[in-house]
């Protein structure tokens, strides 16, 4: 299963091509729509998410809600297009009437891309870089965990730190239904109202400063059956991919499986979670592991962590140099967030449902939601005789 995206910030549209996706699931564009607006939401957003109301239309791959297993083509349009058109013309090329961005923004891709991409404007690398382009990630993956749903395996991500305020451990939420519940209630998307209050005040103090800050979510799925992913191969071990769909989201500069850097601070007894036998199947008391042990999924829970980095544009900004003239000036500055952990977590939740699904799919194989069906039974089948 693959997926390609395309789409400038402020075009037309974002447009996803799903391929490989199997027939016969019943498809809820609701849920894909539901994703898409969590997306939006979260405490420290600016000023474009009241622009917009970010849904899909869908013109291939489906027909009366269902899967075809032909590509699955979903557009998204941006509404702020509308204020953009003489700016983002596809066709014209009147550069004299632009105004061009030149001060190149510390932490985005403007200077590199500029100079990689032969660009005089940087708007030219910035429209396509933005995190506008998670909608899409999203979008697919809210497809991904629709069919891992299919499946009973269910995927949720919560926000841990933001700005250095975290959720105490003991304060991890434990009840999966609770869990969900008290995270899409919360504006940082947290489960511990005391975290969150103190996570608002980081952000406020941010805004107030023109500076910006960032933080730290969870993605959790359970359900996953033991043995997806491979340990014969670094490119089809599931913890690399894993991490390598998260690290591609814009700001992610780390990611964690279970302890992560942790493990790298305790004893090898204080690290590894011990196999016992009970009732006919093997249990873990502990899962330090995270779900994953040498790029296979071991029937726990997988748990990994990514880190954003504080939002690159401030509205008080750092030095930077004007490309035309050479001259020190300071950076750009687009309208933007101030903080969006909360948002980066619900694209990482759809990043790793993807990354899962297609696992699903590698080892299951299968045209059809019925074909894949048999195969799960059948080798859960064999593991219940292991
Ligand atoms: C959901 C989301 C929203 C973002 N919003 C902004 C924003 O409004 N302004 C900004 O400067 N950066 C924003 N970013 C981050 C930039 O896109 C990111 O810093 C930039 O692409 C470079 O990151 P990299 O070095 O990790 O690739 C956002 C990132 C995410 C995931
Ligand atoms: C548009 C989105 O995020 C954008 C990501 C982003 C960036 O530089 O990454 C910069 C901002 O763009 P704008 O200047 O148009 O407000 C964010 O709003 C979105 O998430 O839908």
């Amino acid at each position: 299963m693959r997926y390609l995206s395309s789409g400038e910030s402020h075009g037309p549209e974002l447009t996803v091509i799903v391929e490989g996706f199997p027939s016969n699931l019943k498809v809820s564009r609701e849920a894909i729509d539901g994703a898409l607006r969590r997306r939006q939401m979260g405490y420290g957003r600016g000023y474009r998410q009241k622009i917009e109301t970010d849904t899909v239309e869908i013109t291939s791959g489906l027909r009366f809600g269902k899967t075809l297993g032909s590509p699955i083509t979903i557009h998204v349009v941006n509404r702020d297009f509308a204020h953009w058109t003489d700016r983002m013309s596809v066709w014209d090329e009147e550069p004299e009437n632009n105004k061009r961005v030149v001060r190149p923004r510390p932490g985005h891709a403007d200077l590199a891309g500029a100079i990689k991409y032969d660009h005089e404007d940087v708007r030219n690398v910035l429209e396509r870089a933005s995190a506008r382009n998670t909608a899409t990630i999203v979008a697919a993956g809210a497809l991904a965990k629709q069919l891992l749903e299919h499946f009973g395996m269910r995927v949720h991500a919560h926000v841990v730190e933001i700005g250095g305020e975290s959720v105490a451990d003991e304060k991890l939420p434990r009840d999966w239904d609770a869990w969900v519940a008290a995270t899409e209630a919360s504006d940082v998307r947290t489960a511990d109202e005391e975290a969150s209050t103190r996570m608002k005040k980081k952000i406020d103090e941010a805004k107030e400063a023109g500076d910006t800050v960032g933080g730290v979510f969870e993605v959790v799925v359970v359900g996953c059956p033991v043995g997806l992913g491979s340990y014969v191969h670094p490119d089809r071990k599931l913890d690399g991919r894993l991490a390598g769909a998260l690290m591609s989201i814009q700001a992610i500069k780390g990611v964690e499986i279970g302890l992560g850097f942790e493990t790298a601070r305790r004893f090898g007894s204080q690290v590894h979670d011990p196999i016992h036998y009970e009732e006919g199947r093997y249990t873990r008391p502990s899962n330090g592991a995270g779900g994953l042990e040498g790029g296979v999924t071991n029937g726990q829970p997988i748990v990994v962590r990514a880190a954003m980095k504080p939002i690159s544009t401030l509205y008080n900004p750092l030095e930077s140099v004007n490309m035309e003239t050479k001259a020190s000036e300071k950076a750009t500055v687009e309208r933007s967030d101030y903080c969006a952990v909360p948002a980066a977590s619900v694209v990482g939740e759809h990043a790793v449902a993807w990354v899962i699904a297609d696992a699903l799919l590698e080892k299951f194989g299968g045209d059809s939601i019925e074909q894949i069906a048999e195969r799960l039974q059948a080798y859960q089948e064999r593991v219940a005789k292991r």
